[in-house]
This record gives C-alpha cells, sequence and structure tokens, in this order.
C-alpha cells in the first residue's frame, strides 16, 4: 500500500490544482469607509454554462493515518471550501494522466483557510481532520454530468 505524508500547503504547491482562500499580503483595496479590507477575487468560480450555487457541507471527519481509496473530480465547475470553524483540515489532489489521477498529494490546510479547486481536478472527499466540521462550498449546478470518480488502490496519508 502506497503511503504518503501530509505536507503543509502553500500556493506554490497547490498552483496546479487550484487558489487557496485566505487574505493576501496585502489587500486589493479599502472598502466600507476604510473600515474594511477587500481581498479580491481569490479565484474564479468555473461554472461551465451553470449555475453558481453555495451550500454548507456539515461533514464527519477522519483520522491519520487515512486510507484514500476514492477519487473524483467535477468537469464542469470548480468546487471552492471554506471551513466554517477553526481546526486545520486535509485536501487531497491529484494531478491527471491520460484522464486518471494519478499519485495523489495530502495537503494540510491551516484553521482559517479554504482551497477552490479548479473545474477537472481531481480530489478526494472533503476530509475535516479529527473533529466534524462544517464547510462553505461554492460550486455548480446545471445540466450535464459534473461527477467522476476513480476507485484507487488505497494511498496511506500519515502524519
Ligand atoms: N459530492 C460532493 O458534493 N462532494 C464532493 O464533491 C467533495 O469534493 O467533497
Ligand atoms: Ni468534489
Amino acid at each position: 500500500m502506497d503511503r504518503i505524508k501530509l505536507t503543509p500547503i502553500s500556493a506554490e504547491a497547490f498552483a496546479p490544482y487550484g487558489e487557496l482562500l485566505t487574505p493576501r499580503a496585502a489587500p486589493s483595496r479599502m472598502i466600507n469607509a476604510g473600515r474594511c479590507e477587500r481581498h479580491h477575487a481569490l479565484a474564479q468560480v468555473q461554472r461551465g454554462g451553470g449555475e453558481a450555487i453555495i451550500s454548507i457541507f456539515r461533514s464527519e471527519a477522519v483520522s491519520l493515518p487515512y486510507a484514500c481509496t476514492l477519487l473524483e473530480r467535477h468537469p464542469l465547475g470548480s468546487q471552492a471550501f471554506m471551513p466554517l470553524g477553526a481546526e486545520p483540515w486535509m485536501s487531497i489532489v491529484a494531478p491527471d494522466e491520460g484522464g486518471k489521477p494519478g499519485a495523489p498529494l495530502a495537503f494540510l490546510v491551516p484553521a482559517g483557510m479554504g482551497v477552490n479547486l479548479r473545474a477537472g481536478v481531481w480530489h478526494g472527499v472533503l476530509t475535516p481532520l479529527d473533529h466534524a466540521a462544517d464547510f462553505l462550498v461554492v460550486d455548480r449546478e446545471g445540466e450535464g454530468v459534473n461527477l467522476e470518480e476513480v476507485t484507487i488502490a488505497p494511498v496511506t496519508v500519515e502524519a
């Protein structure tokens, strides 16, 4: 069974898969009479002719070591996850290799940070760590099949 390490996420390491949803070093602009920083357009919603929708995922947790056996992708739209609580969580992604997922990577996402997965990016399902958690999710609703799932040989994520 393949084993991979949970590694701290960075914008650079995650760039092939999507964007980090976290304030930038400096705001794009100040709004509301200077009382509010706008960190503008951290990511774009890809909706492939459908509608962008906002949901809440109330997810059970997983613990390490975690055996990932399923990867999925949404070919028609992006999917953004923003934690509503204050716990770190895990995002598993994988490169595409000829229409199938390659070797997964497991990223530790710090508390209060979200990610946007670009359309077509292979990923594991939502994985809060050790404690159930709520996430705001922005993704796509509309015509067409927007969920492709692949069962993989177990890849165990270790601390
Ligand atoms: N299927 C679903 O809505 N959730 C997954 O897309 C996921 O990424 O968690
Ligand atoms: Ni998904």
